[in-house]
């Protein structure tokens, strides 16, 4: 279960939000939804730890976020707006990379069958420098098909796919929530997202 109490952040001499709350339970996604610049993503990087919000409580089954450490790392995949790929590498050298990093013991065969999942076979073995946004975000996303962590925060996570990248993903996610997972994503696209329970929440200027 992930809770939040009393969260406000700041970028510069600027207060983005204040007085955030919310408890999000196993097999519950929760939108986050506002105007470019209301600091979605600013939130979402103090969600993974990766941003230090000027007050409030981040609590991950019940304990602080900073005193787990990797031990709340481990449970967490964060997919931010830099989709993370190494353009020197192929899809599936990226892939391991993640999956690696991820913690996640993924056998090889699971890797390409998840690049398969994302629609890229026979550009598995192409360095990713040559392949277009959208299936460089489609390698970015297999790392969801192989995860195995709880809570996954993903940062519009949407943009720059198709039309049938958009639906995979939305199964994915669905998947994934269905499963007990819990997600926390922002997108500006108005898509379904599971058909199990969404949660809202709207920050907005001034909040
Ligand atoms: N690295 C930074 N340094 C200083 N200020 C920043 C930085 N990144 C973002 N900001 C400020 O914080 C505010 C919130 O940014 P954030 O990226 O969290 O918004 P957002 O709601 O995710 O926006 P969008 O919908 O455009 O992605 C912005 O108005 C911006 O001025």
């Amino acid at each position: 279960m992930l809770e939040v109490v009393d969260l406000a952040c700041r970028r510069g001499d600027r207060r983005l939000f204040s007085a955030v709350g919310f408890r999000l339970e196993p097999g519950v996604l929760l939108h986050v939804r506002g105007r470019n610049g209301t600091g979605k993503t600013t939130l979402l990087r103090a969600l993974c730890g990766l941003f230090t919000p000027e007050q409030g409580r981040i609590h991950w089954r019940g304990e602080d976020i900073r005193e787990l450490g990797d031990e709340y790392h481990r449970e967490l995949l964060f997919f931010g707006h830099l989709n993370g790929i190494k353009s020197e590498l192929t899809g599936i050298e990226n892939l391991r990379i993640s999956a690696t990093l991820d913690g996640d013991g993924v056998e090889d065969a699971d890797l390409w069958q998840a690049l398969a999942r994302m629609g890229l076979d026979g550009f598995e073995d192409l360095p990713t420098k040559m392949l277009s946004q959208g299936q460089k975000k489609r390698v970015a996303l297999a790392r969801l098909v192989v995860s195995g962590a709880p809570l996954w925060v993903l940062d519009e996570p949407f943009t720059a796919l198709d039309v049938d990248a958009v639906a995979l993903l939305q199964v994915l996610i669905a998947e994934h929530v269905e499963r007990g997972g819990l997600a926390v994503l922002t997108t500006h696209q108005e898509v379904p997202l599971t058909s199990g329970q969404v949660q809202r929440l709207d920050l907005e200027f001034g909040y």
